[in-house]
């Protein structure tokens, strides 16, 4: 029987090229986003490609929703092995500007989703007493604090905490907890962050941030979902068995860890 996984934030971005390679190796793919449209295109092109996959819309923050998640992609494939964390999103604001708003907002996605997903997720693997893998999205912001970034690296390095605490308590029942770290790439979300950023200087056009960024990575290009996937791919197969705990960075040479 094929294995089954499930990728949240995945109508675009990182979350929509990991989704895409997990199908590729195999899997049969459940989708999920909190944009309905998003994701429906994107079951849309899997499917034209002959992948076996299905689209649940919902909120990661939302303890219900991830619950509902795995309940949906049970009901479809008749059990889950790999469940991917990766929905989140981006605050920008200097120090001083940072607002509870901010706070609960960003905590309530990048962390709450990441909570709630691997309970979700831990939850249906202990009742089907099968191993499981839970893998999360986490940054170089997770490893690295960065300026204008404080709330949004706050956020990935409680990931990273989670994710150790997660691994630890979990392996007992067979379950692996890592992460991903991926470093900069060209999505939506870097899109936001360049244009929120460039706000602060009057000497910088649309654009500048982004390359700023680009110009600091050692390999001398951005990053591609494709690279991101290559990392998942790996930690979601059995190749990865003897690893948890980890939050691996691939960001082609921005922090060294
Ligand atoms: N783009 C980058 O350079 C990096 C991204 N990351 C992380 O990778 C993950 C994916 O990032 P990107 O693809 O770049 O972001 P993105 O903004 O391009 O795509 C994120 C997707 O998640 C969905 N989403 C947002 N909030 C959601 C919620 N509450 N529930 C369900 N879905 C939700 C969005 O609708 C969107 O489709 C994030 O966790 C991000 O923090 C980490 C390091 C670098
Ligand atoms: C978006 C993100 O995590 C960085 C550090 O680029």
């Amino acid at each position: 029987m094929a294995k089954v996984a499930v990728v949240t934030g995945s109508g675009n971005g990182l979350g929509k090229g990991i989704a895409h390679r997990l199908g590729k190796d195999g899997f049969n793919v459940v989708l999920n986003d909190i944009n309905q449209e998003a994701v429906n295109a994107t079951l849309e092109e899997f499917k034209n490609e002959g992948l076996k996959a299905i689209a649940v819309k919902g909120d990661v923050s939302k303890r219900e929703d991830q619950f509902n998640l795995v309940k949906q992609a049970v009901k479809e494939f008749g059990q889950l092995d790999v469940f991917v964390n990766n929905a989140g999103i981006d605050v920008v604001s200097p120090f001083m500007e940072i607002d509870a708003d901010q706070l609960n907002k960003a905590f309530s996605v990048n962390v709450h989703g990441v909570v709630f997903g691997t309970q979700a997720a831990a939850n249906q693997f202990i009742e089907q007493g099968t191993k499981g893998k839970v893998i999360n999205a986490c940054s170089i912001a997770g490893h690295e604090s960065f300026e204008m970034l404080g709330t949004y690296s706050a956020t990935k390095h409680a990931v990273k905490s989670f994710t150790h605490v997660a691994a630890k308590e979990l392996a007992s029942n067979n379950i692996r907890v890592n992460a991903y770290c991926p470093g900069v790439a060209g999505t939506a979300m870097w899109d936001r962050i360049d244009e929120e950023m460039v706000k602060y200087y009057d000497d910088l056009q649309p654009g500048d941030k982004y390359k700023e960024f680009v110009d600091g990575i050692s390999l001398g290009r951005s990053q591609e979902p494709e690279d991101v996937a290559n990392l998942v791919s790996f930690l979601a197969s059995d190749d990865a068995d003897y690893i948890t705990g980890q939050t691996i960075v691939t960001d082609g040479g921005i922090v060294f860890r």
